[in-house]
């Protein structure tokens, strides 16, 4: 067995390692030679994950071509790349397990339907849940959201990632654990400008529970299962991101909150922050689907310079008082 990941990122380096940990061979494809390089002489990531001693088993590649002979790849390249380096794959239908959490914005599709158009055969799976890559890759405990239709093929990935310190749980709603970590990661930004601004805990904690509520809308309207949308892929992850300056989504909303722009905070960035990509494509599924999300609008309106970060603020408050229900 030989388990291809795709993505030398922070978080395609951190399911490597929990991979390797399993004593099965993985393969870390990565664009860039350095983290190559630095993956296989010094066994680190120093681009993404600096600091943190890797599995020495984890081979690195920058060729697609030796992923070929790979019985299971993980798909972590950010989402609105994925289309392009699955294209690039070797063709096979191998099982793709979906580790980005975003939505195509030239398309409006979910990951897995973007993956589906591409592999109409192969078994299509979405990992997801409260993951902050660098715990992951130190062996801190997680548990995560392993999503896919067919329970057998579910079966053998989990076992092929699950150790005493990660612990995925099966499910078959694909779209529901996808489109938790899409929505969290725009949420997060709201939070992050919470921050930003000192606005206190109770905006934040409100935010939260209003934002869990856009989730939860939206997530319905687009066929995810309310189990899911309460579970780690939904709810956890929407905790653990918008409450902590570890997530680059909430670490951006910070800076928008302190009244920099967005064309400033992403220049000089080498990660992804995906709510700011998601943001505009979520708001316009969602108005196709007649979904209100006020929250994401906000974080929209804010990313574009639309409007201060004091105007977000104030019209989310000026909205007409309503009953709390979903
Ligand atoms: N870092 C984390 O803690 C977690 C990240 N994720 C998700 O995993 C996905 C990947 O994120 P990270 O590994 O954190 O990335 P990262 O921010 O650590 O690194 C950026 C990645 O983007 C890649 N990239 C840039 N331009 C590209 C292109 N044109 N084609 C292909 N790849 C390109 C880089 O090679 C690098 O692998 C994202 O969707 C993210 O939301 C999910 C769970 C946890
Ligand atoms: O998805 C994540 C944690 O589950 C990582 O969040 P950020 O991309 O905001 O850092």
């Amino acid at each position: 067995m030989k388990l291809g990941v795709i993505g030398g990122g922070a978080w395609g380096t951190a399911l490597a390692q929990v991979a390797a940990a399993k004593g099965q061979e993985t393969l870390l494809w990565a664009r860039e030679p350095d983290v190559v390089a630095s993956v296989n002489a010094a066994h680190e990531n120093r681009l993404y994950l600096p600091g943190i001693p890797l599995n020495p088993a984890i081979r690195a590649t920058g060729d697609l071509a030796d992923t070929a002979d790979c019985d299971a790849l993980l798909i972590v390249t950010p989402a609105q790349h994925m289309r392009t380096v699955i294209a690039d794959l070797p063709p096979r239908d191998v099982p793709l397990v979906l580790c980005a959490k975003g939505i195509e914005d030239k398309t409006g599709l979910f990951l897995h339907d973007v993956a589906r158009t591409m592999q109409p055969r192969g078994a299509i799976a979405v990992l997801s849940g409260p993951t902050f890559a660098h715990e992951v890759a130190a062996g801190l405990p997680t548990a995560v959201t392993l999503a896919i239709e067919d329970q057998a093929m579910g079966e053998r990935l989990r076992d092929r990632l699950a150790g005493p310190a990660f612990r995925p749980y099966l499910s078959s709603d694909v779209a529901g654990a996808e489109i938790g970590g899409a929505v969290k990661n725009v949420l997060a930004i709201a939070c992050g400008v919470v921050e930003g601004k000192r606005l206190g805990q109770n905006a934040r904690a409100a935010l939260i529970s209003r934002g869990f509520a856009e989730m939860t809308r939206f997530g319905l309207a687009k066929g995810a299962r309310v189990e899911t949308l309460a579970g780690l892929s939904g709810l956890g992850d929407l905790v653990l991101t918008c409450s902590s300056i570890s997530s680059r989504n909430f670490s951006l909303g910070k800076g928008l909150g302190e009244g920099k722009s967005a064309a400033e905070l992403m220049a000089d960035r080498r990660t992804v922050a995906e709510g700011a990509f998601t943001a505009p494509v979520l708001l316009r599924v969602a108005k196709a689907a007649n979904v209100d999300m006020p929250i994401a609008a906000a974080v929209c309106a804010l990313l574009a310079g639309d409007c201060t970060a004091d105007e977000a603020v104030e019209r989310l408050l000026a909205r007409p008082l309503r009953s709390e229900g979903v």
